[in-house]
């Protein structure tokens, strides 16, 4: 992990509650997952190419994953988090603890709003709306949770509900029900779903938690317009690959068609190198953001974005500015 983002992390634990900083950094079951995810950058190594000459891009392929609750890390909570973006694209977990429309005015870049689809085809519409008229640019709609993950350390604590005076004000007064009601996940959300959605709305639909390559072709068929790979941070089921180790693939039968993101547990700018020159058009970024908005509020998460930038734009330039699959080989690998 970047060293910067590691002190983050340890002030955010030492600031957090024991209970949320468990409910942030936990995974599902033996989280053999969560640290798979991490580890699987680490087994990798990147061969650069030199003498290349040229002008090297000052893109940076990252956007911010949605990961819910922001207020349970700071009483900023969203608010700071896409003030702090500055162009990155913020997908907005629609459980989040600001409505929708407050998170797109205080973010100067854009918001694309994260969407669990609702067995209650009539609340999906209306969240749809919701992220519509608060100028969202697309919606991400989580296909990796029929059902909630069993997160060991929740289960634990104890811990299911918010704080007094928190909510996921997302899903506040939708469909005659007043107050917030509870998120739904239903087995019964299928690929029909993609295509309703699409009908609802003229804005782009990504579909994110997709590890099978069957999966991403069938997402491309259904007219996506791009694909997360991702395991959910370790936080769904907790016998899949890594998401890194999903990405060539996925990668693969995409072909192109559309943009692939990969989130889950990308730590350093050599990550993103690593996740990109494996195929990603883009990595998410989760937890950091988190530990930065623990840490120091905006200006935390400000620095996440900031050293990753850096260390990523150094690292390309280590690699002769360009990134493709023959520059990843295993660690041991011998020429
Ligand atoms: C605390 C927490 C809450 C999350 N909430 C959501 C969510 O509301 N919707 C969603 O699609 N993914 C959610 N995720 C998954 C993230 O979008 C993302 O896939 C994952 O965190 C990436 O892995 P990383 O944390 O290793 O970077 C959450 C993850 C965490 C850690
Ligand atoms: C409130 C939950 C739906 C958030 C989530 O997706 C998670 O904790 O992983």
């Amino acid at each position: 992990m970047n060293p910067a983002l590691a002190e983050l992390h340890d002030k955010a634990r030492a600031v957090l509650d024991p209970v949320h900083y468990d409910f942030f950094a936990g995974g599902v079951g033996d989280e053999v997952v969560l640290a798979e995810n991490e580890a699987a950058f680490r087994s990798l190594a990147l061969l650069p190419r030199v003498l290349r000459g040229g002008k090297i891009g000052t893109d940076f392929p990252v956007l911010i994953s949605p990961t819910a609750f922001h207020k349970l890390a700071h009483p900023d909570g969203e608010l700071a988090t896409a003030r702090a973006a500055d162009g990155t694209v913020v997908v907005s977990s629609m459980a989040s603890t600001v409505p929708i429309a407050d998170v797109v005015a205080a973010a100067t870049g854009p918001v694309w709003f994260q969407l669990y689809v609702q067995p209650d085809m009539a609340v999906t519409e209306e969240l749809v709306r919701r992220a519509e008229r608060a100028g969202c640019a697309a919606l991400v709609v989580t296909a990796d949770s029929p059902v909630f993950g069993r997160h060991r350390r929740d289960i634990e604590h104890g811990f299911h509900d918010l704080p007094a005076g928190l909510a996921a004000e997302n899903m506040r007064d939708l469909a005659g029900v007043a107050g917030p009601r509870d998120i739904a996940m239903s087995a019964d959300v299928s690929w029909e779903h993609i295509g309703r959605l699409r009908g609802m709305t003229s804005l782009p639909v990504w579909v994110k938690g997709v590890l099978h390559p069957a999966d991403a072709v069938l997402a491309v068929e259904h007219g996506v317009a791009g694909i997360v790979v991702s395991n959910h941070g370790g936080r769904q089921l907790d016998l899949v690959p890594a998401s890194l180790d999903a990405l060539p693939a996925v990668a693969d039968a995409v072909a192109g068609r559309v943009p692939v993101v990969l989130d889950g547990g990308v730590r350093s700018g050599g990550d993103i190198a690593i996740a990109l020159a494996l195929g990603a058009t883009a990595v998410g970024i989760g937890r950091p953001v988190l530990w930065g908005l623990a840490a120091d509020g905006e200006a935390g998460v400000r620095r996440v974005l900031d050293v990753l930038r850096d260390e990523f734009l150094h690292v390309l330039t280590m690699c002769g500015g360009v990134l493709s699959r023959d520059m990843v080989v295993h660690r041991g690998f011998r020429c």
